[in-house]
C-alpha cells in the first residue's frame, strides 16, 4: 500500500533517528522490522501514520504523495496503529474502545465486527466495562490490537505487539497478524528479536541507529548476523 523512498526523521534539527530509509509495503502480505532499543522503529510507524513530519525522503500511497499527511489522513485512508505502550483512552471502557472507531469508509481491508474481536481476544470479553487503567499490561495490549482491527485497515502498523504478552497470548496474537494478508490486509510490525519475527515472515528488515537493511532472510541466519555485525561495532566488547 506505502512506498517509502530515502526518508529522514529526527526529533531535532541535524539529529536525524532515521536516515534515508527505503521500503516498498505494496504487497499485501506481513512485512517485518526488527532493531534493538532506540534503532527508531516507533519513530518509523509514527511517521507513516502521520504523526510525525519527514524532514526528507517521501511516501507513497498508490502513487500519491502522502509524505506530509496528518493521522486522521491516514486513518481515512485505512492506516491503522497499534502503537507500543498502549496508549488506551482514559475516560473509555473496553466496550467503548471497541465501538467509537468506525471503520475505514474506503475501500476497507481486514474487517473484524465485535463478536469477532471478541472471539480472537476471549480475555477483552469479560472486561467489556472495565476501563484501560483497570486491565492487565496484556489485556491492554490485546485492547489495542483489536482497537487498531476494529477500524478495519487496509495497513496494519503494530509497534512490538507481542511485548510483555504471556506466550500463549503473544502465539495467539502473531496468528491474528499471520491471517491479516489473508483477509486483505498488510501488516508492518516492529520487533525486537528476529525469532518473533521469523514466527510471522521469513523475509525482515533490519533496523539500527536509524538504518533499514535491504530484505533479508530470517531463517538462514543473514538478519542474525547483520544485527549481531551492529552489537559488535556499536559496543566491541559484547562478545
Ligand atoms: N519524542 C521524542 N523526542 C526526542 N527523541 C525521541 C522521541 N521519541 C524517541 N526519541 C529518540 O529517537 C530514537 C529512536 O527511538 P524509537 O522509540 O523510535 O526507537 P525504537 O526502535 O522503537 O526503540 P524501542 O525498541 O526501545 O521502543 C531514540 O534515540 C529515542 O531516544
Amino acid at each position: 500500500m506505502l512506498q517509502v523512498s530515502d526518508l529522514t526523521v529526527g526529533y531535532h534539527r541535524d539529529d536525524a533517528v532515521l536516515r534515508e530509509v527505503c521500503l516498498d509495503l505494496t504487497a499485501v502480505a506481513v512485512h517485518a522490522i526488527v532493531g534493538p532499543n532506540g534503532a527508531g522503529k516507533s519513530t518509523l510507524l509514527h511517521t507513516l501514520a502521520g504523526h510525525l513530519r519527514p524532514t526528507a525522503g517521501t511516501v507513497w500511497c498508490e502513487g500519491r504523495d502522502v509524505t506530509r499527511w496528518r493521522p486522521h489522513q491516514a486513518a481515512r485512508t485505512g492506516v491503522a496503529l497499534a502503537p507500543q505502550g498502549r496508549r488506551l483512552w482514559p475516560s473509555l471502557t473496553v466496550a467503548e474502545h471497541l465501538t467509537v472507531t468506525r471503520p475505514a469508509r474506503h475501500r476497507p481491508g481486514s474487517t473484524f465486527s465485535v463478536d469477532e474481536l471478541l472471539e480472537v481476544f476471549p480475555a477483552l470479553a469479560g472486561r467489556l466495562h472495565h476501563h484501560g487503567h483497570q486491565l492487565s499490561g496484556g489485556e491492554q495490549q490485546m485492547l489495542t490490537i483489536a482497537r487498531a482491527l476494529h477500524t478495519a485497515p487496509r495497513l496494519l502498523l503494530a509497534d512490538e505487539p507481542t511485548e510483555g504478552l504471556a506466550p500463549t497470548v503473544a502465539r495467539q496474537v502473531t496468528a491474528v497478524l499471520q491471517q491479516l494478508p489473508q483477509r486483505g490486509a498488510t501488516v508492518l510490525v516492529t520487533l525486537p528479536h528476529v525469532r518473533a519475527a521469523a514466527a510471522l515472515t521469513d523475509t525482515v528488515h533490519v533496523l539500527t541507529t536509524g538504518h533499514l537493511s535491504h530484505p533479508v532472510t530470517a531463517s538462514d541466519g543473514q538478519a542474525e548476523r547483520l544485527l549481531r555485525d551492529h552489537l559488535t561495532l556499536t559496543n566491541p566488547h559484547a562478545e
